[in-house]
């Protein structure tokens, strides 16, 4: 298998494969499709015909899938992706697909098939709960992040895994599409032509301009603790009772605020595409999700920290309030890259009504940018409740 020579897989391919691997009994009648609904990658579901029961076979295309082969991506992303999924599963098993195989020269990782779990974006767009996705997403990043940082494991042992996680060509993707093209005129960017007069004043914001240049050198520098890099609710599998990460192919070692941001944003993004008497569940997911990952990092710093200086008094407060400030900031410049920039959320694209979906983009990008502007002063997540309350469809000229 290790000699194998990159080309993409077709559905008859990815069943090959299977058998191949020996993932089905000898003779299974088996089906495939290509099912893969992201941005970058192809996603082979092979089934057993008798009993239902599956396998996820992701292979890495050269390019990026949404915009096609003017884009070339290297293929060492699905390396990244098994690698980071084992990694997250040393930590916290019950969050994520567990990796059957995984081939670097043709760019596959073959994974569980989480179909019985709803993607929590389509849900949460249905109206769905998830009631315990917070609290499981909280665990999830509290738990990657202490282990995988300074305080969690062998300092030294540490940067050789940060080596093992480089990844400049998905970094770049996030550099430029969350923390620079939207707040210039640039070819990536997408937005309805009734946003032009907003979208263009967000352009000539220096003050905007300051708060997200300091952001992006956090995320260009900051390498704190392994993390998804991409931890948005298209990224997470759920039910009622269960929660799994999947795609972390941006995994690098990158500052601790980051993956909470992008799920505070994409949680806001969602309750702004709510009506205001169905939002409360969703913003009680921000609030818990911080409940959680705070109490569950403060435990494992009092109880497993290697670093010597752990009991200074004041230290932990110090780190948690930076992590939420940070986080509040990452999460302004992803609730605008969502709006206008390159790759859009259903949440937002998919409200019908064209006037209240540019009501919602444009309370998004007010959002956005006070999340940035005053992320100093935002103390809990009740502040950003309050940000969020005050956001007007009149949007970022308001
Ligand atoms: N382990 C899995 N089990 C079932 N379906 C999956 C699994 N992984 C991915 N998928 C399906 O494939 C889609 C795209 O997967 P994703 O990893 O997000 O791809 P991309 O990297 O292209 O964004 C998901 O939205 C989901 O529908
Ligand atoms: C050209 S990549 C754009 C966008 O796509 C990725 O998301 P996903 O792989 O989950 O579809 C990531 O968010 C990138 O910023």
């Amino acid at each position: 298998m290790s000699k194998s020579i990159y080309e993409p897989l077709t559905e008859s391919g990815a069943v090959a494969l299977a058998v191949r691997l020996g993932l089905f009994p000898e003779g299974t009648p088996l089906t495939c499709r290509e099912i893969g609904d992201g941005n970058l990658n192809l996603v082979f579901h092979v089934v057993d015909q008798r009993t239902g029961s599956g396998v996820i076979i992701k292979q890495a295309l050269p390019y990026a899938k949404v915009v096609g082969e003017s884009w070339p991506l290297t293929l060492k992303r699905a390396v990244i992706e098994s690698n980071a999924l084992r990694t997250f599963a040393s930590y916290v098993p019950q969050y994520v697909p567990t990796v059957y195989y995984s081939d670097e020269s043709l760019a596959i990782t073959v994974m569980e098939d989480l179909s019985h779990l709803q993607i929590a974006r389509k849900g949460l767009i249905e109206g769905k709960t998830f009631p315990l996705l917070s609290e499981h997403i909280g665990e999830f990043i509290a738990k990657t992040l202490f282990y995988t940082s300074d305080f969690g494991m062998n300092q030294q042992q540490k940067k050789q895994l940060a080596q093992q996680f480089i990844n400049p060509e998905l970094c770049k993707i996030t550099e430029d599409l969350v923390f620079t093209d939207p707040f210039f005129d640039h070819e990536t960017n997408n937005f309805e032509p009734e946003l032009r007069h907003d979208v263009e004043a967000l352009w000539k914001d220096e003050a905007l301009h300051l708060e997200t240049a300091k952001l992006k050198r956090k995320f260009l520098t900051e390498a704190d603790a392994l993390i998804h890099g991409d931890l948005h609710t298209g990224s997470i599998f759920a039910s009622d009772t269960e929660t799994k990460v999947i795609d972390p192919e941006f995994a690098f070692y990158g500052p601790f605020g980051f993956d909470i941001g992008q799920f505070f944003a994409n949680l806001l993004l969602n309750a702004l595409s709510r009506k205001e008497h169905e939002q409360a569940p969703i913003l009680h997911h921000i609030e818990k999700t911080w409940d959680v990952f705070s109490t569950v990092f403060a435990n494992l710093w009092n109880e497993h920290n290697v670093e010597p200086y752990a009991k200074t008094n004041g230290w932990l407060q110090d780190l948690l309030h930076d992590i939420f400030v940070d986080a509040v900031g990452f999460a302004g410049c992803e609730v605008i890259r969502r709006t206008i920039g390159l790759a859009h959320v259903a949440d937002l694209d998919g409200i019908s009504d064209k006037q209240t979906r540019l009501e919602a983009k444009r309370r998004a990008l007010q959002l956005g940018r006070t999340l940035i502007l005053q992320r100093d002063s935002l103390r809990n997540t009740k502040d950003i409740f309050t940000t969020f309350a005050q956001t007007s469809a009149e949007g970022y000229l308001a």
